[in-house]
C-alpha cells in the first residue's frame, strides 16, 4: 500500500462552502458484520464502508465460512457453521484484530491469524489471556501478540473473566460481541488504569442489544448473556469521526461544511466534535441539511481530555497546530498503541514543518507556531493523512508521504477534498 510519490496537500484559495457526504462508520461496519455472521440468520448491512478494514473482516469471515455478498451499496450477511482451516489477515485494522478472533474460538479448526508488522506490536496480549481462560486454544509461542493459530473446537465455555482493556476499549468490545454464542455468556471485570474509547463500548453495548442480545453494565463491568444473536437490517451511520478534517476545514478557512445524515442520537465518538469545535470557536448548528460548521475567523486553542475520543487526535492536533493560542490534548497516552504511536508521530511532523509541539506522559501540547512546507511523514496512519491535509489549507508545499494509506478507513479521500474545495 505504499508509493513513492508525494501528494501535495491542496492550498484552500478561499473560505469552503461545502456539503460532503460521508461513507459509513468503520466502527459500526464492522461490528455489525461480526454481529450478522453470528446470527440466526440472513443480515442486510445497510450502505456499510467499504475500506481496507471492513474488507478485510468481510474476507476474514468468508474465510470462516460465512457468505459476505454485495447487494447494490449494501451487504447481505448469510452465516455458515464456522470453521477451519483458514488463514485470516488483519491488516492494520484494530477492529479485525481483536473482535476476529473470540470468532475463530467458536469455529471448527485452526484458524491462523497475523497482519502487517505493526499489528505484531499493537495491544492483543490481555484479550488472548482472557480467551484462554474462557476455555480457547490459542497458540502464539507465549508472545502474546500476532501471529497466534486459535485452535477452534467448534464452541466455547465463556463465563467470568478479568481484563486490563487499559491498552484498548477493543479487547472488552472483541469479547462482548462473541458472547452470546458462548455456553455461558460472558462477565467482563476490568481491573487497570482507566479503558479508553468509552463511546465505542457503548456502540458494542447497542448494536449487541438491537440484536437481541441481553447486556447489562456496570462499573467497569459488563454482562452478555448466552442467546441467539438476530438477524434483519441493519443501517450503518455516516462515519463521524471521518467528518472531523472536513469540519475542521471550515474552522481554518472561515468557511461552512456540512455532513448530511448526521444522526440526532449515536454512540459514535465523532458526534464530539460538535463541543471540541464550538469551543475553539466555530459556529455548530444542526438542521434537516445535516450538520454544519461555520468559521467565524480565527480560532482558538483547547485544553481537552480526548480519553474517549483519541481516534479524533490527530485532525485536532492540526487544528491546534494552526489556532490563535495553545492547546493540551490529554488522556491519550493509549494512542502510542494506535497506527503508529500517533503522539511521537504529530510530535516529529508537526516540529519538522516548523511548530512547537511536544510529548505530555499522556497527551499532547501544542503552540502554534508558523509553520512552513515540507514532506509529512503518516507512518502507515490514515489519520496522519488526515491531518496533513488540514495543515495544507493553510501552509503552502505540505507533500503527503503514502496518501493511499488513508484507504484503511476513507479510500476516496483525496476526491473528497478536493470536491470540498471547490465547493
Ligand atoms: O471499537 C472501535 O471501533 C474502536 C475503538 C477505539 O480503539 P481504542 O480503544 O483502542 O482507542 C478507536 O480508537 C478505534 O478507532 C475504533
Ligand atoms: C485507532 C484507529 O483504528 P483501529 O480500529 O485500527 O484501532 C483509528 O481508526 O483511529
Amino acid at each position: 500500500m505504499t508509493s513513492t510519490q508525494t501528494w501535495p496537500a491542496p492550498v484552500a484559495a478561499g473560505p469552503v462552502d461545502a456539503t460532503v457526504a460521508l461513507p459509513g462508520s468503520k466502527s459500526m461496519t464492522n461490528r455489525a458484520l461480526i454481529l450478522a455472521a453470528l446470527a440466526d440468520g440472513p443480515t442486510l448491512v445497510e450502505a456499510p464502508l467499504r475500506s481496507r478494514d471492513t474488507l478485510l473482516m468481510a474476507a476474514a469471515l468468508r474465510a470462516l465460512g460465512v457468505d459476505v455478498e454485495d447487494e447494490g451499496a449494501d451487504w447481505r450477511v448469510r452465516p455458515g457453521a464456522l470453521r477451519g482451516p483458514a488463514a485470516v489477515d488483519v491488516g492494520l485494522a484494530g477492529t479485525v484484530m481483536r473482535f476476529l478472533p473470540p470468532v475463530a474460538a467458536l469455529a471448527d479448526g485452526e484458524v491462523t491469524i497475523d497482519g502487517d508488522p505493526r499489528a505484531r506490536e499493537r495491544p492483543m496480549g490481555p484479550l488472548l489471556t482472557a480467551l484462554h481462560r474462557l476455555g480457547a486454544e490459542i497458540n502464539d509461542g507465549g508472545r502474546g501478540a500476532l501471529p497466534f493459530t486459535v485452535r477452534g473446537r467448534g464452541g466455547l465455555a465463556g463465563g467470568p473473566v478479568t481484563i486490563d482493556a487499559s491498552g484498548s476499549s477493543q479487547l472488552v468490545s472483541g469479547l462482548l460481541l462473541a458472547a452470546p454464542r458462548f455456553e455461558k455468556g460472558v462477565e467482563v471485570r476490568h481491573e487497570g488504569p482507566p479503558v479508553p474509547s468509552a463511546p465505542h463500548l457503548a456502540m458494542t453495548v447497542a448494536m449487541l442489544r438491537a440484536a437481541g442480545a441481553s447486556v447489562e453494565t456496570g462499573t467497569d463491568l459488563w454482562r452478555v448473556a448466552s442467546g441467539p444473536v438476530r438477524g434483519g437490517v441493519t443501517a450503518i451511520e455516516p462515519d463521524l469521526s471521518n467528518a472531523a478534517q472536513f469540519l475542521g476545514a471550515a474552522l481554518v478557512t472561515g468557511g461552512r461544511v456540512t455532513v448530511p445524515g448526521w444522526p440526532a442520537e449515536t454512540t459514535q465518538p465523532g458526534d464530539a466534535l460538535r463541543g471540541l469545535l464550538a469551543s475553539m470557536g466555530a459556529e455548530v448548528t444542526d438542521g434537516p441539511a445535516g450538520l454544519t460548521v461555520r468559521g467565524t475567523g480565527g480560532f482558538r486553542g483547547i485544553d481537552a481530555d480526548l480519553r474517549e475520543v483519541g481516534e479524533l487526535t490527530p485532525v485536532l492536533a492540526a487544528l491546534a497546530a494552526l489556532a490563535d493560542s495553545p492547546s493540551r490534548l490529554t488522556g491519550i497516552a493509549h494512542l502510542r498503541g494506535h497506527e503508529t504511536d500517533r503522539l511521537a508521530a504529530l510530535v516529529a511532523e508537526l516540529n519538522a514543518l516548523g511548530g512547537d509541539a511536544r510529548e505530555l506522559p499522556d497527551g499532547l501540547e501544542i503552540r502554534p507556531r508558523p509553520l512552513r512546507g515540507g514532506v509529512f511523514r503518516t507512518y502507515d496512519d490514515h489519520r496522519m493523512v488526515m491531518a496533513a491535509a488540514v495543515l495544507g489549507l493553510a501552509v503552502p508545499g505540505i507533500e503527503v508521504e503514502n496518501v493511499a494509506t488513508v484507504g484503511k478507513t476513507l479510500p476516496g479521500f483525496t476526491g473528497l477534498w478536493t470536491a470540498m474545495l471547490e465547493g
